[in-house]
C-alpha cells in the first residue's frame, strides 16, 4: 500500500464537491463486519461512517418517491442504481462538516465504482476488504437481530451470490493498483480492530 491519496476535485460533470475529502471504502461480504469496525474507526480516527445500506434504509423510511423501489431491491439482495446511492452518498458527504469519510458497502459493482469515480472525480485513498468465509458470515446475519428484511436465509443467500460475481471484481480492480487492505475477519471483534489499528495509525498521522 502506498500513502494517503487525497481525492482530486473535479467531478466529470462539472461539479465541484465542497471539500476535497480522504474516502476509504469499506468492502467485504454480508456480515463480514464492515459496519462494526467503522464504528470503531470513528471513535478512534476521527472518520465519519456512511453506510450506503443505512443510507438506502433511510431513504425508504423517508417517504421518499424511489421507497418501494430501494425496499424491494434490497429484499431480492439486488444492487440499487448508481445514481439514487451515488446522490444519498454526495448529500451525505456535502451535509457534513468532516474532510475524512468511511464509505461502507459502496462501490457494490462495477458500474457503481465508475459511476462514483466520473461523477465525483473522488479516487479511494485505499481500500479495506474484510475478507470471512460465508459459514461465518451467514452465522452471523441469523444472529444479528436488526429486524432487518433481508436478514433471512433466502435473500443472505442472494446477498452471497452478488457478492461474489459483482463485488468482489471491485475489490480485485483496486487491488491491481495496489489499494486494497485485506484483513481476516473471521476473528474476534477486538482482534480484527487490532489490524485495522495498525493500518490506520501510519496513514492517519500522515494524513493529519
Ligand atoms: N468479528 C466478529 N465476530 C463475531 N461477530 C461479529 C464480528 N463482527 C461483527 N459481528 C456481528 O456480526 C453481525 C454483522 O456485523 P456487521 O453488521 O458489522 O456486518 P456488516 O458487514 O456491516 O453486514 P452487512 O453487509 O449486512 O451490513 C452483527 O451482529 C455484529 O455484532
Ligand atoms: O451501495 C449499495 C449498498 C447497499 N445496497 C443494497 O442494500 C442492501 C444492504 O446493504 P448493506 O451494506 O448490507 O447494509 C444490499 O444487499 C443491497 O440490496 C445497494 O444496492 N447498493
Ligand atoms: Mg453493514
Amino acid at each position: 500500500m502506498g500513502t494517503v491519496v487525497e481525492a482530486s476535485n473535479k467531478g466529470a460533470n462539472g461539479s465541484i464537491p465542497q471539500k476535497n475529502p480522504t474516502v476509504v471504502f469499506v468492502l467485504g461480504g454480508p456480515g463480514s463486519g464492515k459496519g462494526t469496525q467503522c464504528a470503531n474507526i470513528v471513535q478512534h480516527f476521527g472518520y465519519t461512517h456512511l453506510s450506503a445500506g443505512d443510507l438506502l434504509r433511510a431513504e425508504i423510511k423517508s417517504g421518499s418517491e424511489n421507497g418501494t423501489m430501494i425496499q424491494n431491491m434490497i429484499k431480492e439482495g439486488k444492487i440499487v442504481p448508481s445514481e439514487v446511492t451515488i446522490k444519498l452518498l454526495q448529500r451525505a458527504v456535502e451535509e457534513d462538516g468532516n474532510d475524512k469519510f468511511l464509505i461502507d458497502g459502496f462501490p457494490r459493482n462495477e458500474e457503481n465504482r465508475a459511476a462514483f469515480e466520473n461523477v465525483t472525480g473522488i479516487e479511494p485513498a485505499f481500500v479495506l476488504f474484510f475478507d470471512c468465509p460465508e459459514e461465518e458470515m451467514e452465522r452471523r446475519l441469523l444472529s444479528r437481530n436488526q429486524g432487518r428484511e433481508d436478514d433471512n436465509i433466502e435473500t443472505i443467500r442472494k446477498r452471497f451470490r452478488v457478492f461474489l460475481e459483482s463485488s468482489l471484481p471491485v475489490i480485485n480492480y483496486y487491488d491491481a493498483k495496489a489499494k486494497v487492505c485485506k484483513i481476516d475477519a473471521a476473528r474476534p471483534v477486538e482482534e480484527v480492530f487490532e489490524t485495522v489499528k495498525a493500518i490506520f495509525a501510519p496513514k492517519n498521522a500522515k494524513a493529519d
